[in-house]
């Protein structure tokens, strides 16, 4: 640490204030006036100095920082800062927290540097960015062409405005109307995969007739299609464009049963009568086990979608049940054979008035991004003698390759008894081809203020790029992060900035809808609409006496707004927060006009289909490379173009940039600079401000100076109010919990042992050391310490906040890798998808199950 660039703050009392003079003589009522009139004394000149330190300006700890720099260079001196009065009010009851172990560090020293950014890059082939994932140009394919009726093209085209379908559609909508063979779909991300299997079924149910009338099926005709999904956000999502779809046929009817709503409300639903049924796994299998007012007697079509997703959040059970249920009805069953069964269904009975058109067999259509071990134990379970529908994207040709049964037909994939097998021959998963992926190495120090000039200086032209989704490792590093960027109430209020409250919350009724109203009040806060003006995000708060050590700020503080994007909408996400409340948020970040940030966790990673995401920031690295390209999918869909880029720290962790590189297929990823980012992030407004005189611009040349002071402006804030420090405190720790569990193969790169963990610290705006953090929480093997509070090392992570964390039970036991306890299975079914996520990751982190925070 000696040569780290770091100024200790410790607070070294004065040799004399240990020293207590003893009063004699006199009479005892004055001696002992005469001694509080001292302690008294003594008092007020300590909190007075620890105020001025926790007070000092911008400018003042700046210079300690540079003197500090010097000093450890071994350069000259400079003359130190002339002590000034603290602008405090004595009244302040606000603390300076720690202050004894308080750590300023300069981001720009100290730093590691980078390899992987010097390495030059090739030149991209401008044909390698053509996109991979769009609709077929106009006449080399139609929707009719490829056996769709004409009014299901022409509702498209009018109604949703979808002139062509993608290769993928062209393939398996052909395949799936033509005959009833089960099918595994394997395609990129955003190619659409949903209505490549809903327009079939909704052509084929268009054409069931009901009785010898010839009469259209209705509600009660029984139940024809199930569609699972891994999440309750998919589910609906799906549903959404089943009713998209079916808006012309309305006496065809869908619904979801997700867990969401009471199970009686789902019973209610089921027993009205629905013919495609949207759910998750758990859900599906309590109303099949539990209610029996599930009828699947009619059941033709199964889709499992996001295969690889239900495998990993353990759903297999679930779908085997299902599985086994289907199974079972006569003449569809897994022998095919025409059975005549005596305890048949009333569903069955009901269908004695016959259902012209109900195929015989049933055809169950597995999607997935991936062909991983766990989607092969999937097509097991559940396909037979599939068909394998796939546009390779290793190829990256517009000739898509379909292989079936017929080993002649194909040299790479061969689909046999409910396996597809791949022959030997590795599908790569790659990012649709026009995705511009980047990355940006960044010493930890600077992790938090590169992130605020990457979002400063994306949106800084209005149109370039209006919406952002930013992944974080864990719920609690989202948390903290909202907190950071999405500032503006609480700050302005320790400002007593009564106007920009005021106009705010006149700007607030004006551009918020109800439902945002509704939101922030009763559901929590999903997000937040940044102004210019607020301390932490805005560039012109001038502090008032009262505030002066609140929240001391600068002039120079820049903000995320500009006067091109004057109101950026930051919304947060992960799988703690209320199920209505991800609902909401989601709906309405998609609806914003306004240019708006998502800050998430890997919940939304997969599946979702967000329009109109310009860019993916992966601000915490990927877990496994897999999730990379899920996250990076969110982006880039349906051939429209989009970015991506990834922060990555000097070291071990530039060796993912070839797994970048992997998953880029043709593409190029390109190297940013991390430099570039904070000047043009913190000095973007020289270029577009030619009315400032030379010493304003000047002034904002300094680029390290304004990053510097941000940086610092965060840190007094989060020093000054527990609440926040508390989070930080928590994000922190998570974020290195998280850190511990990246898949086997990849812990070379993330490596938690080489981890500079009070770098890092300055990240979350901390100046605590860290190892005064989380004590009694992470040990230095990350095992649970015993501590007098909790001297069985137990039930630690309980305490944590926002369900971020569950009980490690056992005494002694290692803390798990919880980290995705918080996103996926509350996404789901609640605590049954807990324990088979935990029962998952254990069998997925093999031998990762514990933290090695060394
Ligand atoms: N033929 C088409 N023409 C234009 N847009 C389309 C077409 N088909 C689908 N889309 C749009 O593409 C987007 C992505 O579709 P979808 O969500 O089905 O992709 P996906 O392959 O399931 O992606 P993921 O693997 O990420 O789940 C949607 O917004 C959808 O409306």
């Amino acid at each position: 640490m000696a040569d780290d660039g770091l100024l200790l703050n410790f607070a070294i009392d004065e040799p004399s204030s240990n020293h207590k003079p003893v009063f004699k003589g006199g009479h005892w009522k004055d001696r002992l006036q005469a001694k509080r009139s001292l302690e008294g004394q003594r008092r007020k000149s300590q909190r007075f100095k620890k105020l001025s330190d926790a007070n000092a300006t911008p400018t003042q700890e700046r210079r300690s920082i540079i003197r500090n720099d010097a000093q450890s260079d071994g350069l000259s001196q400079p003359p130190p800062a002339k002590r000034q009065k603290p602008n405090v009010s004595i009244t302040s009851r606000a603390k300076p927290a720690n202050t004894n172990t308080e750590i300023i560090s300069s981001l720009f020293t100290s730093n590691p540097t980078a390899k992987a950014a010097a390495v030059p890059q090739p030149k991209q082939d401008p044909s390698d960015l053509s996109p991979s994932n769009a609709p077929l140009p106009e006449g080399a394919s139609h929707f009719t062409s490829l056996g769709l009726d004409p009014k299901i093209a022409s509702h498209l085209l009018t109604s949703l405005h979808l002139k062509t379908p993608t290769a993928i559609q062209k393939e398996a909508i052909t395949q799936l109307l033509k005959d009833d063979t089960d099918a595994f779909i394997q395609a990129e991300t955003g190619s659409g995969k949903t209505l490549a299997y809903c327009l079939p079924i909704m052509q084929r149910l268009m054409a069931l007739k009901v009785g010898g009338e010839g009469k259209a099926i209705d509600r009660t005709s029984g139940l024809f299609a199930i569609i699972l999904s891994p999440t309750r956000e998919l589910a609906k999502q799906i549903d959404a464009t089943l009713a998209a779809l079916l808006r012309r046929v309305p006496w065809i009817v869908h619904g979801t049963v997700t867990g969401g709503a009471t199970k009686n409300h789902e019973k209610a639903k089921i027993r009205k009568g629905l013919n495609i049924l949207v759910a998750t796994p758990g859900r599906l299998a309590d109303h099949l086990d539990n209610t029996k007012v599930l009828d699947v007697g009619n059941v033709r079509w199964v889709v499992l979608d996001e295969g690889d997703r239900l495998v990993e959040l353990g759903f297999e059970d679930e779908i085997r049940t299902l599985v086994t249920a289907l199974d079972k009805i006569p003449g569809v069953g897994a022998g095919n054979g025409h059975k005549e069964d005596p305890t048949r269904s009333r569903h069955e009975d009901r269908n004695k008035v016959g259902i012209a058109g109900l195929p015989k067999k049933r055809t169950t259509v597995l999607c997935s991004a991936t062909m991983k071990m766990g989607v092969q134990r999937l097509g097991e379970i559940s396909l037979k003698d599939a068909v394998l529908i796939n546009v390779d994207p290793a190829l990256r040709t517009s000739e898509p390759v379909r292989e079936n049964s017929d080993p002649s037909q194909s040299t790479a994939a061969v689909a046999t008894d409910g396996v597809v097998e791949n022959g030997g021959k590795e599908r790569p998963f790659l990012a649709p081809a026009q995705l511009k992926q980047s990355y940006l190495i960044v010493p930890a120090k600077q992790r938090l203020v590169a992130l605020m000039a990457l979002l400063r200086w994306t949106f800084a032209r209005r149109g370039s790029v209006m919406k952002a989704i930013v992944f974080f490792s864990c719920a609690d590093s989202v948390d903290f992060h909202f907190e950071i960027f999405g500032k503006t109430d609480a700050a302005n209020e320790i400002n007593g900035e009564a106007v920009t409250s005021k106009s705010r919350s006149s700007n607030s009724k004006r551009k918020e809808s109800n439902v945002s109203q509704k939101s922030s009040k009763e559901l929590g806060e999903p997000s937040r609409s940044l102004k210019q003006g607020s301390p932490l995000t805005g560039s012109s708060s001038q502090s008032s006496a009262k505030d002066s050590y609140a929240l001391p700020t600068t002039t120079s503080s820049p903000t995320l707004s500009s006067q091109q994007n004057p109101d950026i909408r930051i919304f947060k996400l992960h799988g703690s927060l209320l199920q209505s409340l991800r609902i909401f948020t989601l709906a309405a970040f998609t609806k914003t006009a306004d240019p708006a940030i998502l800050f998430c966790t890997d919940v939304i990673s997969r599946g979702l289909d967000l329009p109109n995401i310009d860019l993916v920031i992966e601000y915490d690295p990927p877990f496994s490379s897999d999730d990379h390209l899920h996250r990076v999918g969110r982006t880039a869909r349906a051939g429209r173009e989009g970015r991506a880029i990834c922060f990555l720290m000097p070291g071990p962790e530039e060796g993912y940039v070839e797994v970048l590189n992997a998953g880029a297929g043709k593409g190029v990823v390109k190297g940013e600079v991390t430099e570039e980012i904070l000047r043009k992030g913190f000095a973007s407004y020289i270029d577009k401000a030619p009315t400032l005189s030379h010493a304003e611009q000047a002034e904002k040349r300094n680029w390290d100076e304004r990053a510097t002071d941000w940086q610092l402006d965060v840190e007094r804030w989060v020093l000054d109010d527990e609440k926040v420090a508390e989070k930080a405190r928590k994000a922190y720790v998570s974020h290195v919990r998280a850190y511990a569990t990246h898949v086997v193969k990849e812990r070379e790169m993330f490596d938690v042992k080489r981890l500079h963990l009070g770098h890092l610290a300055k990240a979350f705006a901390l100046r605590e050391k860290p190892g005064s953090m989380g004590r009694g929480q992470v040990g230095s093997k990350g095992t649970v310490k015993r501590t007098k509070a909790n001297p069985n090392g137990s039930n630690v992570l309980k305490e944590k906040a926002n369900g971020n964390s569950e009980a490690i039970t056992a005494s002694r036991e290692k803390v798990r890798p919880d980290w995705r306890k918080d996103t996926e299975p509350s996404m789901t079914d609640g605590k049954d998808a807990a324990r088979k996520m935990r029962a998952k990751m254990k069998e997925h982190m093999a031998g990762a199950s514990e933290f090695n925070i060394g």
